[in-house]
């Protein structure tokens, strides 16, 4: 699997009604894996063909033979990534392209029979494969840290764990999520394009070998990515206001081009390995890091308008997917990594505990304390009889170390009880403000207790943000998924190239706009944020 190279679709859609009102032409065709395009103003200039992985017509409807409808979406690219990810691969699946071109479509769907875009088909797939029992974060709003720990690379900080027993379940917190974005959407006046949504599972199996009776674990996080508009990379200054407002996105989605034209240069041989690749020039990029380029097997979906009006718009997003092909992934297996985790932990612990002792601190060193966390007890009781005052704790772990090692050690049982009560409290929080889905087709949106509609709205995405982690387990295999869904990283800020040792990477926040401006007024709403919180 070494050296794929990244897989690439592009997809185009049905005219929506503005461009059937404007008696719109399709400038797109399809034979094969072959997309073409022609320039209606300039017919001279011949037609331009794109080949890619896959092209998907799905501009007619499905009494067309060539129409690809969302299952087949799926099944050529979610259940290969899926796969991969069984065998124990790092995966990523993202959208691309121009506002309203289709990438929530692709990746979200809709909740009608059939119209259920690849997050939903792909988790439904691991409940029909195994989910016995989950583990689900979910953390809405408030302000979010990226970090960067020496050993796990980039991560989201505060994730607070839910436990769900199956998809049902995981159905209930994506809707929960969803909700409460729609929360935010009655206060954000704000169109979707200005944010991104990633969606990641962080999958573990762990089986026992009979023979020798140990247990061995492969580890494999699937990063499902729904990006903003591709126009906000637009850097001609043109969109006044908005640009300015979308300058974080803009400035992702343009890193992305960066690091994706790098990339490809790399392979044709134009940039040597060792040449800068831009990744820390934005916290989507820093994030995606590993599956860009990395230890990941990674697809992309171009989603296209098909209308004469945007072909400038859809050239360049074929031009991009084009480009991205080029891209190779260096995808290993990743077996036993908290094995591997818990003694890279050990030696950084060794290693920092040497500094102090080179700089003449080891007074700082105490025995721990009863009171102190027995995990970290454990964790550095084979190497000295001594602990780390507490102090001196987060500058020699890392407050983040000791969080992953606590969260490594919480019984499945203990993961439960909290997500129950949690679940709980939001749901009858939420229920209060009067947010519900309506059963008319799925409509999301705010209504009143009396079931008014204070406003439904899709398409408008909140500036916020909603993580949501989770883990399954069954019998001797356990599995570990954390979604981090419409993770907002409009108002995220990564350090600049260079700033890359922990102290500063500390530093990098990752904030949501609700941290400027309140998304949510009053004491109900507060309770509301604060319990998002956990
Ligand atoms: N393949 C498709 N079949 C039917 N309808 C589609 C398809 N793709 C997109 N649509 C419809 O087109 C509209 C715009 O699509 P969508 O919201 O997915 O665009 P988007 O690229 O995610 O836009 P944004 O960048 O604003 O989030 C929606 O109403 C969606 O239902």
């Amino acid at each position: 699997m070494a050296g794929a190279s990244v897989k690439v679709a592009v997809r185009v859609r049905p005219f929506n009604s503005r461009e059937t009102g404007r008696n719109a032409k399709c400038v797109i065709q399809m034979q094969g894996n072959t997309t073409c395009i022609s320039n209606p103003k300039q017919p001279k200039d011949g037609a331009k063909n794109f080949t890619f992985d896959y092209s998907y017509w799905s501009h007619t409807t499905a009494d067309d033979p060539s129409f690809a409808c969302q299952k087949q979406v799926y099944k050529d690219i979610g259940e290969e990534m899926l796969l991969h990810a069984f065998e124990g691969y790092n995966v990523c699946i993202f959208a691309y392209g121009q506002t309203g071109g289709g990438k929530s479509y692709t990746m979200m769907g809709k909740q009608e029979p059939g119209q259920e875009g690849i997050i939903p088909q792909l988790c439904e797939d691991f409940d029909r494969r195994f989910i016995d029992r989950c583990l689900l974060h979910l953390q809405s709003q408030g302000t979010l840290r990226v970090r960067e720990h020496p050993i796990l690379g980039p991560y989201v900080e505060d994730l607070s764990k839910l436990a769900v027993t199956g998809f049902n379940d995981i159905q209930d917190l994506m809707d929960a999520g969803n909700k409460a974005r729609t929360v935010a959407a009655t206060n954000m006046n704000e169109t979707s394009s200005r944010s991104h949504a990633v969606f990641t599972i962080v999958f573990t199996q762990k089986r026992r070998d009979q023979m020798t009776s140990l247990d061995t674990e492969k580890v494999s996080k699937i990063s499902l990515v729904d990006l903003a508009g591709s126009e906000r990379a637009d850097s001609s200054g043109a969109k006044g206001t908005r640009l300015k407002e979308g300058a974080n996105i803009n400035k992702s989605l343009t890193t992305l081009g960066k690091v994706i034209s790098a990339l490809a240069e790399m392979q044709s041989n134009k940039k040597r390995k060792s040449d800068f690749i831009p990744y820390r020039d934005s916290v989507l990029t820093w994030l995606l890091k590993e599956n860009l380029g990395g230890n990941s097997r990674t697809a992309m979906i171009a989603a296209l308008s098909p209308a004469d009006i945007n072909y400038e718009e859809t050239l360049s997003t074929l031009r991009y997917a084009d480009r991205a092909k080029q891209i190779r992934c260096n995808a290993v297996i990743n077996e036993d990594p908290n094995a591997k985790l818990i003694r890279e932990l050990k030696a950084e612990v060794e290693r920092l505990r040497n500094l102090l002792f080179s700089q003449g601190l080891q007074d700082s060193l105490r025995p721990l304390s009863s009171e102190q966390s027995p995990t970290v007890a454990a964790m550095i009781s084979p190497l000295a009889p001594v602990s780390i005052g507490r102090e001196l704790q987060p500058r020699l772990f890392g407050c983040e170390t000791e969080k992953i090692i606590a969260e490594l050690n919480e019984t499945w049982e203990e993961k439960l009880r909290k997500t129950e009560s949690i679940r709980l409290e939001r749901e009858s929080l939420l229920a209060e403000m009067g947010v519900s889905i309506k059963e008319d087709g799925g409509t999301l949106g705010v209504f009143s207790p009396k079931g008014t509609p204070h406003l439904v709205n899709l398409n408008e995405d909140p500036l916020m943000s909603e993580c949501l982690l989770y883990y399954i387990k069954e019998g001797f295999t356990r599995s570990h998924l954390s979604l981090i869904n419409h993770l907002t990283v409009s108002e995220l800020r990564a350090p600049s190239a260079g700033q890359c040792d922990r102290q500063t990477a500390d530093q990098s926040d990752l904030r949501s706009v609700s941290s400027e401006r309140p998304l949510l007024v009053g004491p109900q709403q507060l309770q509301l944020r604060n319990n998002l919180h956990r």
